[in-house]
């Protein structure tokens, strides 16, 4: 690998960057959940304080489980059953990643979770789309353009996935980009949901799974073999289909001899791109540190290794951050990030055409720049 200079997180947020995995309902800003708790009466929260906010959805994030983790999440959705507060958050989050430099971003959300006070699932797209067009608006004044698109999620546990699918798709040229599963995963597969994976197949529309984060290689399986997933969300179990030779560790950085399996080679050479998300990874358990994140492995093996955040909140962290945790565990420098800057936009859900124009005329430029 590069090993580049020393990067501090002002230079991480100088390199334009492409998001693909992040959770509108993972990413308000503390003070946002506070006053749209105020304003619609949620009297649950569990502190008064931005700053005592952020710290307790951090920790209380940090259980090394994914059932846990996930528990967090009804303090956000519980604030976001409004027009308003939907595309207050939506705003926010588009002037957030732009401000943090990235140029493409997916923001994916469930519109099921978001009709407790009696929006229709068209109501709740339309309030969010509504709010990443403003958001879009106010980074370009700003000089920090981005373009934002957003997946629709359909809850794994639950039986809405093909009317989630449709609507998916009904919104399609309106700023809905694709589909995706998510919530725990064990006792959860993927084929749960084969009818609307068929249906997005014969619509010729795009959708990624999450799979292989808190339960192993047949989740990777099913998602890639059975439902033909475009993209596999998280996907760090791949690397219990890979052997390295013994003694191989973080410094023996080319991984000579590593064995693929069946599954590994089959995602290998399809080129089907892993949405890794390094900090939520160590927060759910699925890793035990960035340093052992197989990331690395995974990046010197060429599989198609993407940079993602998953949940800026409960997190606290941001696309900049994450680079700077795979600068500082890693050493990578500017050819690494663009690398895997180039991998993600080639991995968008948007047509060919717009995915080259991205990275021939942001992405190269302002790489070009930082290794000028
Ligand atoms: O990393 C994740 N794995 C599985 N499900 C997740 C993850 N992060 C967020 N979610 C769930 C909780 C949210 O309410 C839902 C839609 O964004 O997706
Ligand atoms: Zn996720």
């Amino acid at each position: 690998m590069t090993n580049g200079p020393d990067f501090t997180l002002a230079d991480c947020v100088l390199a334009p960057k492409v998001l693909l995995h992040d959770h509108l309902d993972g990413g308000l800003r503390p003070g946002t959940v506070l006053d749209l708790a105020r304003e619609t009466g949620y009297d649950k929260l569990p502190a008064d304080t931005p700053d005592a906010l952020a710290e307790w959805f951090a920790t209380a994030a940090d259980s090394g489980s994914l059932e846990r983790y996930l528990e967090t999440f009804a303090h956000t959705v519980a604030v976001m059953q409004t027009s308003a507060a939907l595309s207050r958050v939506a705003r926010e989050c588009a002037e957030d990643l732009a401000t943090d430099g990235v140029v493409y971003a997916e923001v994916r959300f469930a519109p099921e979770l978001h009709t407790e006070h009696g929006l229709t699932l068209d109501q709740v797209v339309e309030a969010v789309l509504a709010g990443f067009a403003e958001g879009e608006a106010r980074a370009r004044e700003l000089g920090r353009p981005i373009v934002v698109r957003c997946l629709l999620t359909a809850m794994r546990h639950a039986a809405r996935s093909r009317e989630i699918a449709e609507l998916a798709v009904r919104f399609g040229d309106r700023g809905v980009a694709g589909f995706d599963i998510a919530g725990a995963e064990a006792g959860n597969p993927p084929s749960r949901h084969l009818d609307a994976f068929d249906y997005l197949r014969g619509q010729n529309s795009h959708f990624t799974i999450h799979a292989g984060e808190a339960f192993g290689l047949p989740s990777i399986h099913e998602a890639v073999s059975f439902c033909g997933t475009d993209r596999l969300g998280h996907g760090v179990r791949m690397i219990d289909d890979i052997t390295l030779p013994p003694g191989a560790g973080p410094a023996d950085h080319s991984y000579p001899g590593a064995q693929l399996g069946a599954i590994a080679n089959y995602v290998r050479d399809k080129r089907i791109p892993l949405e890794l998300c390094p900090s939520s990874n160590v927060q759910t358990g699925a890793v035990a540190s960035i340093a052992e994140h197989p990331f690395n492995v995974l990046a010197q093996l060429r599989f198609r290794v993407t940079v993602n955040t998953d949940n800026r909140l409960m997190s606290n962290t941001t696309m900049s951050r994450e680079f700077l945790l795979l600068h500082e565990a890693f050493g990578y420098g500017w050819a690494d990030f663009q690398r895997f800057t180039v991998n993600a936009m080639k991995s968008a859900f948007l047509h060919f055409d717009q995915r080259l124009e991205m990275i021939d005329e942001v992405i190269k430029p302002g790489y070009a720049v930082l290794m000028g």
